[in-house]
Order: structure tokens, then C-alpha cells, then sequence
């Protein structure tokens, strides 16, 4: 018996469809908040996108007179073999292609009106392929901080949490909201779980196009087809316009597609209802087979990367393409087109860049996300302030309990040159935890929600205390072990001196890794810079005899050189040594000074002669040139974002 007509199957799906009618009327009403009633279609008309070609520097068009339109409650899928366009294509749509190098034709319009990228930031998200998620946070969390961020004001606490609650619900989620997104030390939900939660936190935002790209790469036939069914779904219960693209999507997936368009070498092999695939390839004489997977079948047709002959695989291709621009299916796209721009006008602009939070309420919001991380993720800093304290104890039995004899001047300077130098060294640890905030940042920014000031605003004020109090457990232990000046105007001088070194190099972390947001390579180019400072700070080798193109360009921004000359400054403007007893009876003092006849040598004799030649300049002056330094670095970095767009 053929399977559609067994009775029993029959009633089941009656009773899904009735069923899944009125779940969507009740998913609708309870989430009223997210349901679309202001965008009603989106459209594009010959869009085009040329690059610079990156051998040749020849412009090469990547994208060619693509034409389409997507109504409200449909999911288009942008497909096509590896490398024909469908980022492209998505990253045009949702005007994220901001290269100076990349040259974008064509129009695109929102209900019939020209949909410039500041208006499409205030109706439409994009989800990127990677999950930029912050792993200590619940699921509750990333999208209840997903809403602080991008809800207008007037909305009040409840209500926000409503939608929260709604998004949760929406993707299925709600079983989880209190697991932790997981970190490479604590996991936490599987793949298709973190996909859904990267939409639902875009949901929260109430979006009504969304831009989905390869929302199933990287998942299970099973986690796709979940991943797809909830978006599918989720177009249908709140008439969004879902465009995603899509590698290779199994049959049911593929079913769950409304519209489809297909690519190949950036020209449009199809465009239309998925229900019109099957009549339009049997009418330009390559019908897909009964049982096989379509989407299989027609990315194998227009894939030419391994044909065998090639140029009647291209042959084959260009058929396709003039096929397509000659057929009816095309035709009736314009006309639909021209009919949407001379029709659909819904009023839509209406949303205000004033219904954003202020950039004070997001600044408090990302250090409230910080703070969260910050206790959380041992990476951010727990492992820094285990570290610290390995490092103050090795540091504080190595030089321990130094005798205040000639002989050991010397070695105070290196303990204060080694402290100084490795605590600033040490800062690399924080670049994996700023990656990840970076690149939250980059996917929010995109979305609109908030720029570089509130970012750096918060991303330094949450390092405050943490850097304070990490400066104050290494000193507790290293400074009373080593026998520094043992006072307490010395001691909170020294933790002073370590707090800015570590401002300073976290600043220059941050710098580095906005530059280069690679781990590996912000990682080598900050521990270069920090063997910089270690060999022109003076100490190594002394500015007198260091080359004037490292002293004059490196020396003086140097702030381990500051560093180290206000903690000598702190150790021997008031502490007074023994001289060795010569052979004789007498004294032989190291540093000539006033109290040599007493066999003694005062502190400040050795920052006189210090062969280095500090002097005895203040703590003011030098705390000063720190906070500049720091200033400097925090300004760049911000300065840096600006101009970084992507
Ligand atoms: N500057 C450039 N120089 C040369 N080719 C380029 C340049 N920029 C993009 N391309 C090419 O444009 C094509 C389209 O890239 P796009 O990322 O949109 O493809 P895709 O279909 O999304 O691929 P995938 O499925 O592999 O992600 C690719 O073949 C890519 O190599």
C-alpha cells in the first residue's frame, strides 16, 4: 500500500496540521512582541558585486545581475556549490560589504523603498556562521544581555524579560536557559543548541528580516534538520523574512525551504518557490530523479570544480545560466518585482535612532556582561591571579629576605627590573579572553547595537579592580619575602607602580589584539613587544649606550623603563646600606656618600651613580607619564575600532 494513502497516517496528519495551526496561533499570541506587521517584502534587482581580483588586481564580478524578492513568513535558501556566491550574496543584501576594494551595483528595497544599511540596522539581524557567544554566560543570559543591548528605553524591565522568556521558548531552549554556553573548560550545550541560541539572541531583539549564513554548517544531519525546523517555524509564527544560505541540506530540510536560490560561478542557475524546482529543471531538459535528494542532484549539476571535461561542464553551465535569464520563472520575478516597488509602500521608517539605549545604559550593560564573565571564566582571570601568585612566591624565595648590605643592591635592581618586567609580560594570558569579547563585539557592532566608545569604555573599567587586586596579592607575598623597603608608604608605592605596568600592558594587548584578532599572531607580536621594552628600558643596556634610533623612538614611551625607575626611585631614596670591611679594618663602599665615614651608603648615592641614569626624578612626574602612556594605549585602541569597520 502506497504510504500517503494509509488511512491511519492520514488522520496523524490531519490531526499535526490542526494541531501545528493552532500551536502557531498560540506561539503567535504568545509572542506578540516579536511577530513582523511592518516589513512586508524585501527585494533586489540586479545586484551586482565586483572585487579586486587578488592575483591579477583586475576587478572580477562575483555576483552577477542577481534578481529576487522574499515575502513576510517565507525562508529563502541561497545555494549553490563551495565558492559561487552565497555569502556574497547574503553580505550584499544586508549591506555588509563596506571593502573599499568591493564595488556593489543594483538596488535593493524594503516594502517597494530603497533600504539604505542604517535602515535595514534597525529591522534586520545577521547571524554569522561562527557562534560568537560568550561561554561563561547561561542561554538565559545571552539573550537577556542580547535585549539590554538593543531594546529601546521605554521598554521596562518585565517586558524585556518577557521576551526573553519568549525567545527561550521559540527555539526550544528553555530546558537550558541556566546552562553555560561552555567554555574549553566547562561544557556546556551541544552544536545545534549554540546555533539556535545565536538566533534566538538576535530574535530577542525583535528583527523582522533575518540573515542567516550557513546556519547549519558544522552540525548533524539531525542538529540541521532541528536547527532548520525551528526557522522554518519560527518565519511562519512571527511572518519574518528569513534568508539563510545553505550548503548541502538534506531532503527534509531542503522541504522545509519555501524559496530557493540557486548559484553557480555568481550567476543565477534559479530563483523561485521550492515547489518550482522539480517543473522548471524537467523544462530546460535536466529533470531531477524521483527519489534523490534535489538539492544533491542540482548542486551536482552545477558544479563544474570536478567535471572531468571541462568545457562541456562549462558548456553545460552557461545552458543553465541563459536558460534561466530567458525562461518565464525569470520574467514573472521582474514583473513581481516591478509590482512590489509600484504597490508596497507600509510605512516602516518610522523606528527612531533614539529608541536605541544610550551609550551610558550600554556601557553599564557589557560591564555587567564582564563582570559576569570575569568571575566565571577562569581563563579571563582566575588563571592570571593563580599565576601572579606562583610568580610572587618563586620570585619571593628566589630573592629572599635580602640583607640591606652592599652586596645586595644589585640584586634589589634586578628583583625590581624582573618584577616590573614580568608581571607587564604576563598580561598575553588575557588575549584569549579578550578574543572573545572582541569578536562579540564585531557580530553586535555589525548588528547595530553599539560602537567602539561604550566597548572600550567597559572592557577598561572591568579590568580595574581585577589588575588592583592582582597587583596587591603578588606584592603582599614578593614584597615582604624580598625585604623591599619595608614600610608601608613603600609597599602601596610598589603596588601602585605594578597596577599602572599592568594597565599599561593590558592596554597594549588590547591594542595589539583589536589589530591583529588572531591568537596566535596577537600572541607573537605582544610578546615581541615586550622583549622591546625588556632590552630598551635601560636596564639591559644603558640609554647612554643604547643606538639613538631605539632611544629616541622606543626608550622614552617605554613604560617598563618608567616602571622600573619609580620602583628604584621607591627602594633607595631612604634606605641606607652596609659597606664591605676592607682588609684593613676600613671601608669599602660600593656607592661614595655622605655616610661612608660611617660604613654605610645612603640609598640615593646609588640612584645617583646608577649607571642607567634615572636620576632622582619624582613619583609624580613618572605616575604621570604612565597615565598618559595608558591613556594613549586606550585611546589608539578605540581610534583603532573606529576606523576598523570589519
Ligand atoms: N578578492 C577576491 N579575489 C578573487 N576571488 C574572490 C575575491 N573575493 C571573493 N572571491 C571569490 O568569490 C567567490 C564567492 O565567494 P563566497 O564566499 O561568496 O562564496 P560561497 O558560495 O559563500 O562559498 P562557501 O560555500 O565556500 O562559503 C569565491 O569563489 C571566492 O574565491
Amino acid at each position: 500500500m502506497a504510504v500517503g494513502k494509509n488511512p491511519a497516517i492520514q488522520a496523524t496528519r490531519l490531526f499535526t496540521n490542526n494541531a501545528a495551526e493552532k500551536d502557531l496561533e498560540q506561539s503567535r499570541q504568545a509572542n506578540n512582541h516579536f511577530v513582523n506587521d511592518t516589513v512586508h517584502s524585501i527585494s533586489w534587482e540586479n545586484l551586482s558585486v565586483t572585487v579586486e581580483d587578488r592575483r591579477t588586481k583586475t576587478p572580477l564580478t562575483i555576483l552577477s545581475s542577481a534578481s529576487g524578492h522574499v515575502e513576510a513568513g517565507k525562508v529563502l535558501a541561497l545555494m549553490g556549490p563551495s565558492g559561487c556566491g552565497k555569502t556574497t550574496m547574503l553580505n550584499a543584501l544586508a549591506h555588509r560589504l563596506t571593502s573599499s576594494k568591493t564595488k556593489t551595483t543594483g538596488t535593493i528595497q524594503v516594502n517597494g523603498q530603497a533600504a539604505s544599511a542604517s535602515k535595514l540596522s534597525y529591522i534586520a539581524r545577521y547571524v554569522e556562521q561562527e557562534d560568537a557567544l560568550i561561554g561563561s554566560l547561561t542561554v538565559k543570559e545571552s539573550i537577556y544581555f542580547s535585549a539590554q543591548l538593543a531594546l529601546p528605553s521605554a521598554i521596562n524591565k518585565a517586558e524585556r524579560m518577557g521576551r526573553v522568556k519568549d525567545a527561550l521558548h521559540s527555539f526550544g531552549i528553555e530546558g537550558q536557559a541556566d546552562t553555560l554556553v561552555g567554555t574549553p573548560l566547562r561544557k556546556g550545550i551541544s552544536g545545534g543548541q549554540k546555533r539556535r541560541l545565536s538566533v534566538a539572541s538576535q530574535l530577542v531583539t525583535s528583527p523582522k528580516i533575518l540573515f542567516l549564513d550557513e546556519p547549519t554548517s558544522g552540525l548533524d544531519s539531525a542538529a540541521s534538520r532541528e536547527v532548520m525546523s525551528y526557522i522554518s517555524r519560527l518565519a511562519k509564527q512571527l511572518n519574518l523574512i528569513v534568508i539563510i544560505s545553505i550548503h548541502q541540506p538534506s531532503t527534509t530540510t531542503f522541504d522545509l525551504l519555501d524559496q530557493i536560490m540557486l548559484l553557480s560561478s555568481g550567476k543565477t542557475c534559479f530563483f523561485g518557490a521550492r515547489e518550482d524546482i522539480e517543473p522548471y529543471f524537467e523544462s530546460i531538459s535536466h529533470p531531477i530523479p524521483l527519489h534523490i535528494n534535489p538539492a544533491e542532484f542540482l548542486l551536482d549539476l552545477v558544479n563544474i570544480d570536478f567535471a572531468i571535461d571541462k568545457p562541456a561542464a562549462n558548456a553545460q553551465l552557461d545552458g543553465i545560466h541563459q536558460s534561466w535569464s530567458q525562461s518565464p520563472n525569470a520574467q514573472n520575478i521582474q514583473s513581481s518585482i516591478t509590482q512590489l516597488l509600484n504597490t508596497d509602500r507600509g510605512a516602516l521608517w518610522h523606528i527612531e535612532p533614539s529608541s536605541r539605549p544610550d551609550p551610558i545604559f550600554q556601557t553599564l550593560t557589557l560591564l555587567h556582561r564582564s563582570f559576569i564573565k570575569s568571575y566565571r571564566d577562569v581563563i579571563a582571570y582566575q588563571v592570571r591571579i593563580a599565576m601572579y601568585l606562583g610568580l610572587a612566591i618563586m620570585m619571593g624565595t628566589v630573592w629572599l629576605r635580602l640583607p640591606y648590605t652592599q652586596t645586595s643592591i644589585q640584586t634589589f635592581i634586578n628583583a625590581i627590573f624582573f618584577g616590573g618586567a614580568f608581571m607587564s609580560f604576563m598580561a598575553v594570558a588575557y588575549i584569549p579572553a579578550y578574543l572573545e569579547d572582541f569578536q562579540m563585539f564585531r557580530k553586535e557592532r555589525a548588528n547595530g547595537l553599539y560602537g567602539p566608545l561604550p566597548f572600550t569604555l567597559a572592557n577598561f573599567l572591568i579590568g580595574l579592580p581585577y589588575l588592583f587586586l592582582i597587583s596587591i596579592l603578588f606584592s603582599v607575598i614578593a614584597y615582604w619575602l624580598a625585604n623591599l623597603r619595608p614600610t608601608a608608604s613603600g609597599f602601596w608605592l610598589w603596588v601602585l607602580y605594578l597596577f599602572l605596568d599592568l594597565l599599561a600592558a593590558e592596554g597594549l594587548v588590547v591594542l595589539i589584539a583589536s589589530l591583529m584578532p588572531i591568537f596566535v599572531v596577537a600572541l607573537a607580536v605582544t610578546a615581541f613587544a615586550n622583549g622591546l621594552w625588556m632590552c630598551v628600558g635601560g636596564f639591559l643596556v644603558p640609554p647612554g649606550t643604547l643606538n639613538v634610533f631605539w632611544k629616541y623612538v622606543f626608550h622614552y614611551i617605554d613604560y617598563q623603563a618608567w616602571v622600573t625607575q619609580g620602583l628604584i626611585i621607591n627602594q633607595f631614596k631612604t634606605t641606607i646600606y652596609d659597606c664591605a670591611v676592607d682588609n684593613h679594618g676600613g671601608w669599602n663602599c660600593m656607592y661614595p656618600s655622605d655616610l661612608m665615614s660611617e660604613g654605610k651608603i645612603r640609598g640615593t648615592a646609588v640612584i645617583e651613580a646608577f649607571r642607567y641614569g634615572y636620576g632622582s626624578g619624582e613619583h609624580g612626574k613618572i605616575i604621570g607619564i604612565m597615565i598618559g602612556i595608558i591613556a594613549a594605549y586606550r585611546l589608539f585602541g578605540y581610534l583603532l575600532l573606529v576606523l576598523k569597520r570589519t
